[in-house]
C-alpha cells in the first residue's frame, strides 16, 4: 500500500482518457487501465478527471465489487486539506486523446500524398 502524498496541482493534470486520476474520501487513484471498461462509460469518468468523485461515486450506490476495484487502483493519499484547492483548480475536460487531432488526420493524408508525387516525379 502506497501513502505518497499528492498535491492538488498534480492530481488535477491528470485529466485525460490516457492518463486519468480521481480522488475519492481523500485518496487518489489512477483509473486510467479502468476507465475504458467503466460499466457507467468513460464519458462519466471524464467529467470527474483529476477531480474529486467522492459524491457522485456515492450517488449511483455503487457495489462492494465497484470499492474492490476502486481499492485496487489507489495510488496514494491527497494532501490533507487539498481538496477546495483541486476544486478551484479543476481544469476544462481535456478532449486530446478522445478522437485522433485534426494534425494527425491532416499528416496521414500529406505523407502518402508527398510519397506519391515523389514518386511519378523520380519516374517521369
Ligand atoms: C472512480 C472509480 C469508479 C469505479 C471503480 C466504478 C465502478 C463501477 C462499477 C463496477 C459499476 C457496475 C455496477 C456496480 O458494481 O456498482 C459502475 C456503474 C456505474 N458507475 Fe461507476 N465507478 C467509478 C466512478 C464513477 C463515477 C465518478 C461516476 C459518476 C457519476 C460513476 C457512475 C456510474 C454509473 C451511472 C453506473 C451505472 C451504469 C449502469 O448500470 O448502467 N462511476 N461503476
Amino acid at each position: 500500500m502506497s501513502n505518497r502524498i499528492f498535491e492538488a496541482e498534480e492530481v488535477v493534470e491528470h485529466n485525460s482518457p490516457k492518463d486519468l486520476y480521481m480522488v475519492f474520501e481523500g485518496k487518489v487513484y489512477d483509473v486510467t487501465q479502468f476507465a475504458e471498461d467503466h460499466p457507467g462509460g468513460l464519458d462519466i469518468l471524464l467529467d470527474y478527471g483529476g477531480q474529486d468523485c467522492t459524491k457522485a461515486y456515492r450517488d449511483v450506490g455503487h457495489s462492494a465489487a465497484a470499492d474492490e476495484l476502486l481499492e485496487e487502483m489507489y495510488i496514494g493519499d491527497l494532501k490533507p486539506g487539498a481538496e477546495e484547492k483541486l476544486l478551484e483548480m479543476r481544469q476544462p475536460r481535456t478532449e486530446e486523446n478522445d478522437a485522433p487531432s485534426i494534425f494527425m488526420i491532416l499528416a496521414l493524408l500529406i505523407i502518402p500524398a508527398l510519397a506519391v508525387i515523389g514518386y511519378v516525379k523520380f519516374k517521369g
